[in-house]
């Protein structure tokens, strides 16, 4: 276990209510997200099968740490509840044993993972929501197993809660992808895929590798520059 100490941030986001909430149907724009799973202390023997029913879900675990919180930084954590009448029932349960935190990403990994999770109940999920996991294996309605982001800026602030060093930066798609890619990297790649299949070296991976590094027209000292399509 992980015991060294968290980055404390002092912001309180706001106090979304459940209806005022996005759904996956609302969602126009496929994007590219990092979204903060936690593993509760009552969820983490069962944290193989959370971690199976993640990868099936199409999530990348980007970042993984166990630790247990102390109250202070569970206090911290759970700031935005903290006039709510379980506010000190949910610092003693956070910080009551070890959690697994992990940044996940996937497209719109934040609504996905919180339609995974199910509702915040687990009285509730096993109703309207039995494959969930939290109606799998949640407990009370205290006792939830697992936590997820609510929003971007949400998601944001608690990674940079467990992982103080991550950079955010925005992550191309569509058509700004595509104009990126053909702009600086298709002309010296179709070049060099074109120069592989001419050579058929026996490790082509290596050959590509050090033909692009050889190649790169945007190494000082390189002077051609491949003319774009
Ligand atoms: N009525 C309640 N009684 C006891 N505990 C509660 C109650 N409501 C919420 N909690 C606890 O506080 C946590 C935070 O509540 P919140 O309303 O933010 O739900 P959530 O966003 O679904 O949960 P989380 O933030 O853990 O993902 C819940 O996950 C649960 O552990």
């Amino acid at each position: 276990m992980d015991d060294e100490n968290v980055d404390n941030t002092d912001t309180v986001e706001e106090n979304d209510t459940e209806e005022s909430k996005p759904t996956e149907d609302d969602s126009k724009l496929v994007e590219i997200e990092r979204t903060l799973a936690i593993i509760k202390p009552d969820g983490v023997d069962k944290a193989n099968e959370i971690e199976e029913t993640i990868l099936n879900e199409g999530f990348t675990i980007l970042q993984k740490r166990s630790l247990q919180l102390t109250p202070e930084q569970a206090s911290e954590f759970y700031a935005e509840h903290f006039e709510k009448p379980f506010y000190p029932r949910l610092v003693t349960y956070m910080s009551g044993g070890p959690i697994i935190v992990m940044v996940l990403v996937r497209e719109n990994a934040i609504l996905h993972w919180r339609e995974v999770i199910g509702p915040t109940k687990p009285s509730v999920a096993r109703e309207t929501k039995p494959d969930s996991i939290r109606a799998k294996y949640g407990g009370d309605d205290e006792h939830n197993a697992v936590h997820g982001s609510d929003s971007s800026t949400s998601a944001e602030r608690e990674i940079r809660f467990f992982f103080p060093d991550t950079v955010f930066e925005s992550t191309l798609i569509g058509d700004t992808a595509r104009d990126y890619l053909a702009k600086y990297i298709n002309p010296t790649l179709s070049k060099a895929l074109v120069e592989l299949c001419k050579e058929k070296p026996a490790d082509p991976v290596v050959w590509l590798a050090d033909w692009l590094l050889a190649n790169n027209p945007y190494r000082a000292g390189v002077q051609e520059t491949v003319e774009s399509n």
